[in-house]
């Protein structure tokens, strides 16, 4: 493809009305925002916390507590009260009601286990190994070092006087209840679901989970083993499950389909057919809600569909027609970018996305980092991630007129290319932490996409 048309690609290459005229490559951040806005956040409902990682908020996560939720010793050793020598008269372990212990009168100390409530009229917390205890009386250690900053615990030149709150973490000091802690929209993770049970939460509202079913096409194709000559290893049948899952996807399994036409036509308005109806259940029945929010999945139960080979323009290459015959809306019709410039975003009448990705494994993959990952973050409710951005140590191949996706090391600000990213292998890739992004002409900083792990 000459390059002159795609220069001007985002004026040139449209109708009126501002659709991508049929084939034209759109610039590489174009396409991205186009595929991050074409998704509706998929209908939300309450899950229990085990079933809520990898999930995005569907409101914000509230403290129903505050935290912490009553005044707590944070170290081992002994709440005192007034100046020193103390007696010690007694002990509150962890776990205590909180107001049940008797106020601490000046000059008294109870032992007390981090995390116990400190009794009222708790000067401070002193630690054990920063206490010099003598039978029932007890006095700050001499020259005590800190622990929970400079001179914690330790008693101060004049007199052995403690710090008031000195080890002791005041009822709602960190959040008060009702504080909002976590945006809607914020990826449940292993330490959102800790915060939340902290917080008092056992369910939590997130966003529905994108089914995405993944297409393989190609009958130069084996599925295992070495391959006969002229074959090749489908390498996205393994390589797409789990780049759909990070993506906050479900994957339904996979489907291999020989070249042609007719297949992928009939695969596809399976597709696009209504849900089953009266099957009463399966992965196409509908969340309360789904309908009412306009959410029409396919008889195959995907609300997206990935299609891997077909998108070039040979006579093998039956995506773009098979998408026309089925009169489905392209949102991407080719991106301005190296590799992956075939790659497309339909949507079939009333149903599920198409994202188009490149047979060349390499290919696809910066393909679905670009339309597919955006897409399904977009679905399942993640708010758009803010990326990190990096100086090249080395200077990449530029183009002039497209995006090219380098593999990359990342250290610190400085990311340096790692080669062997030619379009059909994933070596490069699987060296790299990210791609980074360097645009028509280059630039200081570049953009760096996150790879799946
Ligand atoms: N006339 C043109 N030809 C091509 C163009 C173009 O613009 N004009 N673009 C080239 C680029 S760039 C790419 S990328 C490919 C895209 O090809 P398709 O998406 O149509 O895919 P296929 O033709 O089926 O396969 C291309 C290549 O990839 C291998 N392949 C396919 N699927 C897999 C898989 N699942 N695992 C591993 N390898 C796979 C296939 O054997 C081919 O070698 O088109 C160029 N041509
Ligand atoms: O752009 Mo292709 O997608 O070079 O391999």
């Amino acid at each position: 493809m000459g390059t002159a048309g795609l220069r001007h690609g985002a004026r040139d290459e449209r109708e009126a009305g501002g659709r991508p005229r049929p084939g034209a490559a759109v610039p590489w951040e174009e396409a991205r925002r186009a595929a991050t806005e074409a998704a509706v956040p998929l209908p939300a409902r309450e899950v229990p916390l085990k079933r809520a990682r990898g999930r995005a908020l569907a409101a914000p996560l509230i403290a129903s507590l505050p935290h912490p939720a009553f005044d707590t010793a944070a170290m081992d050793g002994y709440a005192v009260a007034g100046d020193p020598p103390w007696t010690v008269v007694g002990r509150v372990p962890a776990g205590r009601e909180p107001g049940t212990g008797a106020p601490l009168a000046p000059g008294r100390a109870v032992e007390i286990a981090t995390g116990a409530p400190t009794p009222p009229g708790t000067l401070a917390v002193l630690p054990y190994e920063l206490s010099d205890r003598d039978g029932g009386t007890l006095r700050p250690a001499r020259g005590g070092a800190g622990c929970d900053g400079p001179g914690a615990g330790r008693a101060d030149a004049e007199g052995g006087r403690l710090p008031a709150g000195r080890n002791v973490r005041r009822r709602g000091e960190e959040c008060p209840a009702g504080c909002e802690v976590l945006p809607a929209g914020a990826l449940v993770t292993p330490a959102v679901l800790g915060l939340a049970a902290s917080l008092g939460h056992d369910v939590l509202p997130v966003h529905g989970c994108p089914r995405v079913a993944v297409v393989v096409t190609g009958d130069e194709l084996v599925r295992a083993g070495l391959p006969p000559a002229g074959r090749v290893r489908d390498a996205l049948g393994p390589l797409l499950p789990g780049l759909v899952e990070w993506a906050g996807g479900r994957p339904l399994p996979l489907t291999c389909l020989p070249d042609g036409r007719g297949p992928l036509v009939a695969e596809l308005a399976r597709a696009a057919g209504p849900s089953g109806a009266g099957s009463g259940s399966g992965p196409g029945e509908p969340w309360p809600g789904e309908r009412a929010a306009g959410w029409a999945r396919g008889a195959s139960g995907a609300d997206v569909v990935v299609v891997c080979g077909a998108s070039s323009r040979g006579p093998a290459d039956h995506l773009r027609p098979a998408l026309r015959e089925l009169g489905a809306e392209f949102t991407v019709d080719a991106v301005a970018c190296r590799p992956g410039h075939p790659q497309l975003l339909a949507r079939l009448p009333g149903g599920p996305f198409v994202v188009g990705l490149p047979g060349n494994p390499y290919a696809a993959l910066a393909a679905a980092l670009t339309l597919l990952v955006p897409l399904l973050g977009g679905l399942s409710g993640r708010a758009v991630p803010v990326h990190p951005r990096a100086r090249l140590t080395a200077a990449p191949r530029i183009d002039a007129v497209r995006t090219r996706l380098v593999p990359v090391t990342v250290q610190g600000c400085t990311a340096t290319p790692v080669g062997h990213d030619r379009p059909a292998l994933l070596w490069g890739a699987s060296l790299a932490d990210a791609l980074a992004v360097v645009p028509p002409g280059g630039a200081p900083a570049v953009e760096l996409l996150p790879l799946p792990r």
